[in-house]
């Protein structure tokens, strides 16, 4: 019996978690995916009941399970509180303690939303890649702090990376890489930052091991703007904690929107699948958010913890016919489609799972 901790979260994080945890019900039997779930506070909801971001309770039980899923949290109800005891903090409180230190965001086009892309090019239809972002160094991790000045506070944020940190998530790129198209970009700052250089001087070792690859390197800059003008080129895309944040939010337009983009983040022990997006407090409950990243997330969840790969492709399947149906949330609205709400979206993909799996 697989043991599944569930952190809806905050802001659309409880809607979306819902619509999710109804689709896995669907799979269940067919797939023979035997599953209990327990349910943690993290973020926002966290402090609210506990005065912590990630509460000790919260820490035992992921320990505990064999993988996560996770809302988003987050919110302006907790923005004016100090760094260290913001719901943030709590989700990086969670990557690190299960070591999470390799964020994969799958980024393809789906056809049926080329047309309502900002992005208006053929050159769509290529897109298929994969963030892989390291997710427990760099800045988000680096001492911080504030200090008083003449005339003023400096405050300061510290990137550090190590060669078997870079190591590690280079090695989950190459593998990765062999399995698909075997291009490997590696992101860096290098003409600028000193943990760049030695990003790419290890990933070029690394690289010794992975003879059939094709490894290129791009400045973070010129990736940003390759993503726009030529995103085919790209199969997988490595990079450090922030560029990959930052880059994998410009990416996920390319897949139609960022409530389209699903994702897992791994260690060695449970890993954690989460939509890219955060708690979109701006929409948050008013049935307007895209479940669809979840809905994928939980894909992911199948595929690689659960080794359930024809449950996964049953889930992308249905979301794809829901896509073709022309039902959408306003995020992937476009004259011509059906306006449908969270708990609908959530529903009609469902109602393909049950068709598709005869069930
Ligand atoms: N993994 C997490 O929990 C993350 C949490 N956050 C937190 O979320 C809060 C809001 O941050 P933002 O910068 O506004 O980023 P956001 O990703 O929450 O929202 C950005 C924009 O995308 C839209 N959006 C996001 N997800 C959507 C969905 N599923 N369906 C439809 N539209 C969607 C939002 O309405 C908003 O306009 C902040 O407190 C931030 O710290 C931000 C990113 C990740
Ligand atoms: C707290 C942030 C690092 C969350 C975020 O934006 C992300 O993981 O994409
Ligand atoms: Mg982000």
């Amino acid at each position: 019996m697989v043991k599944l901790a569930v952190l809806p979260g905050d802001g659309i994080g409880p809607e979306i978690i819902e619509q999710a945890l109804c689709v896995l019900e669907v799979i269940k039997d067919k797939y023979d995916f035997t599953y209990t779930t327990q349910t943690g506070l993290l973020g926002g909801a966290a402090i609210d009941a506990t005065g912590e971001p990630f509460p000790e309770e919260t820490k035992e039980l992921v320990l505990q399970s064999d993988a996560v899923l996770l809302g988003a949290v987050g919110g302006p109800k907790w923005d004016q509180l100090p760094g260290e005891k913001r719901p943030e903090k709590g989700l990086l409180g969670i990557r690190k303690a299960l070591n999470l230190y390799a964020n994969l965001r799958p980024v393809k086009c789906w056809p049926q939303l080329i047309q309502q892309s900002p992005l208006k090019n053929e050159k769509l239809a290529g897109v298929d890649l994969i963030v892989v972002r390291e997710l427990i160094g760099g800045a988000y991790f680096g001492k911080r702090g504030q200090e008083a000045i003449l005339g003023g506070i400096k405050a300061y944020d510290t990137i550090e990376y190590s060669t078997p940190e870079i190591a590690r998530i280079a090695k989950v790129a190459f593998s990765l890489a062999g399995k698909r198209r075997k291009i490997v970009t590696s992101v860096d700052k290098a003409n600028v930052l000193d943990t760049s250089r030695l990003w790419r001087k290890t990933v070029e070792e690394i690289a010794k091991d992975y003879p059939e690859i094709n490894l290129n390197h791009l400045y973070v800059d010129n990736c940003a703007m390759q993503l726009c003008l030529n995103p085919a080129q790209f199969d997988i895309i490595v990079t450090e904690n922030m560029f990959g944040d930052i880059l994998s939010d410009q990416a996920s337009v390319l897949g139609g929107s960022l409530g389209m983009l699903p994702s897992a983040s791994i260690g060695e022990g449970p890993a954690l699948y989460e939509p890219a997006h955060g708690s979109a407090p701006d929409i948050a409950g008013q049935d307007k958010a895209n479940p669809l990243a979840t809905i994928l997330s939980v894909a992911m969840m199948l595929r690689i913890s659960f080794n359930r790969g024809e449950a996964a492709l049953a889930i992308e399947k249905a979301v794809s016919n829901v896509l073709d149906q022309g039902l959408r949330t306003g995020d992937i609205w476009s004259p011509g489609t059906q306006l449908v709400g969270t708990r609908a979206m959530g529903e009609a993909v469902r109602k393909e799972l049950r068709k598709i799996t005869n069930n």
